[in-house]
């Protein structure tokens, strides 16, 4: 898990995903399926892309009432992925529940997956947060207390944006991870993020992992993009 990147396998279905990997050929990947790929295709994505090596971050940000939580965490278990999530504003019940769902629904000998929570969206601002969900403190702050809760219910670190990441593991140590989106390079467009970072940031930030999508995704030459993204996230100069 750690110094991972994780490509955001933001396709609309299965032919997509597949066209992007093909020219990737047998390297192993860690792949994140979202909302859009998962709910077109199923659990079946997930096999199919485990089959073939790769990792996979399921981001499907689960935020309900703890017993429905746990029931779907319990489902998502036996997919057997590497890293699931919740958001951290369903509350310190609803994570242990989760926690709960993925242990009962991991088989015998096996390791559950790691559970992480969202702190607050890479795409909010400290405006945002203010005015429209109400909530009076900094977006540092917010983010610092949403990381806190979710070590407290016990799981394996947050989604948060690499400009956290160090306050984070100030507070809850460094085995704590921080998974990273919303990371540019100087030269991206930022789109919808508002929390960005480059992958130099996020290295000398001890960010656990990031997540890079459009600017791997929609790139002209995706492998070519990738092996300079891995360059400039390792730190290696060419
Ligand atoms: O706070 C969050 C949580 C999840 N994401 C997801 O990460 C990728 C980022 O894609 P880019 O194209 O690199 O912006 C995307 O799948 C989001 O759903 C996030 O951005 N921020």
């Amino acid at each position: 898990m750690d110094n991972s990147l994780i490509i955001a396998l933001d396709f609309a279905n299965k032919s997509e995903a597949e066209r992007f990997l093909a020219p990737f050929e047998e390297r192993r990947l860690f792949l994140k399926v979202g909302m859009e790929l998962f709910y077109k295709e199923g659990p079946a994505i997930v096999h199919l892309l485990k089959e073939k090596g790769h990792q996979i971050f399921l981001d499907l940000k689960l935020h309900d009432i703890p017993n429905t939580v746990r029931s779907a965490m319990k489902g998502l278990a036996r997919m057997e992925c590497d890293l699931v999530n919740v958001h951290a504003a369903g509350g310190r019940e609803m994570m242990q529940s989760a926690l709960e769902g993925l242990e009962a629904g991991t088989a015998t000998g096996r390791e559950r997956p790691n559970c992480i929570a969202v702190t607050q969206l890479t795409s909010t601002s400290q405006e945002q947060m203010n005015c429209e969900q109400l909530i009076p403190v900094t977006l540092d702050e917010s983010v610092l207390h949403y990381a806190s809760l979710a070590k407290n219910a016990g799981l394996d670190g947050v989604v948060c944006s690499a400009r956290e990441s160090e306050s984070i593991h100030s507070q809850a140590g460094s085995s704590f991870l921080t998974v990273c989106p919303g990371i540019r390079m100087e030269s991206d467009q930022v789109g919808d993020q508002k929390r960005v970072a480059t992958p130099e940031f996020a290295r000398r930030s001890g960010v656990s992992a990031i997540v890079v999508g459009r600017s791997i995704t929609r790139s002209a030459d995706p492998v070519r993009s990738y092996e300079q993204w891995m360059n400039a996230w390792r730190g290696v100069h060419k």
